[in-house]
């Protein structure tokens, strides 16, 4: 192995430690708990995954966890009352409704009726148009997470080839626009992409967001890139399972310059960049100065 091991969760570590500093500045000296509302709609395994940590997570950085578990079967009307007493609640700075969402329920429908600021995931169409034209906005957790740990680790990223694979409102257009932001040359490649394996070896940073377990091989890559793999893949190993990302890691990080596993690479800074996001939604909502390094 040649590669660079660039840990997330020890970084991710860090910005929970920076977040809880700032939660306690806000506490003493404003008297403000910054709140992250979840809400759960019936019960998704990869949703499980992520509900698991992150409330624990919450209150560890001294932040207040609002959980709202909903069952499957859900009316629209009353998901979007619930959202609309969420808005309206001034304890309440960030609010996260868990996708995906049962069938029935329209996901652009009810993402949109979160009222923007509080939308610390990012998804609400007027972050989304915000951020495409780079004024301030909330960011998408898993890019932002990307950003940080590509930031850390080559400082400037400015005229660097980046190849995003994946075009999911999630984490690939999000991330293709905080790239361009940083000033690199953005290629969104996707399953339809002729001859994906050639363009991604033209890459100095290469995010792999496909959903497909350790797709991408050593070969594609450009000895000495970045690789920021961002897939959480449950597969069969032997009786049990094991996390895979979308990279396979054992011949990627023989060429790469600098690699994230799977787990504590991407997903743990998922989870530090949500806490970051209600940190600086509860400072906007105050007009207190926000943090600095806690967003894009
Ligand atoms: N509105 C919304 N926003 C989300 O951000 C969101 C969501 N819905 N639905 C579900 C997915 C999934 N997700 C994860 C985040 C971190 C880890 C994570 O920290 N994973 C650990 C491993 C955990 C383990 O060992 O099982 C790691 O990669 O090291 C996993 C999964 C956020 N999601």
């Amino acid at each position: 192995m040649s590669a660079d091991i660039i840990d997330g969760k020890a970084f991710a570590a860090k910005v929970r430690e920076k977040v809880a500093t700032h939660v306690a500045r806000l506490k003493e000296e404003n008297g403000i708990t910054p709140g992250l509302a979840v809400v759960l709609v019936g019960e998704d395994p990869a949703s499980q995954v992520y509900v698991r940590s992150k409330g624990k997570l919450t209150t560890e950085v001294g932040m207040n966890s609002i959980e709202h578990k909903l069952g499957a079967d859900t009316s629209e009307a009353d998901l979007l009352s619930l959202i609309a007493q969420l808005n309206a609640d001034p304890a309440v700075h960030g609010i996260l409704v868990q996708l995906p969402l049962p069938d029935h329920l329209n996901e652009d429908l009810v993402i949109n009726s979160i009222e923007p600021a509080k939308d610390v995931d990012g998804f609400h169409i007027s972050n989304v148009g915000l951020l495409g034209t780079g004024q301030k906005s909330m960011v998408p957790c898993t890019p932002l997470g990307c950003l940080m740990l590509l930031r850390d680790y080559h400082g400037s990223l400015s005229g660097m080839n980046a190849v995003v694979i994946g075009r999911s409102n999630i984490v690939g257009k999000p991330m293709a626009n905080l790239l361009l932001g940083d000033s690199c040359t953005v290629t969104i490649a996707h399953s339809r992409t002729q001859d994906l394996q050639d363009v991604v070896r033209g890459a100095d940073i290469v995010v792999a967001a496909v959903g497909r377990p350790e797709m991408v091989t050593g070969d594609w890559i450009k000895p000495g890139a970045t690789v920021i793999d961002v897939g959480i893949n449950r597969i069969p190993n032997g009786e049990k399972t094991k996390l895979v990302g979308d990279v396979d890691f054992a011949s990627a990080s023989q060429v790469a310059g600098a690699i994230t596993p799977v787990p504590g690479g991407v997903g743990p800074m998922t989870i530090a960049c949500l806490l970051a996001n209600t940190v600086t939604a509860c400072c906007r909502a105050n007009g207190i100065k926000e943090p600095k390094g806690l967003t894009a």
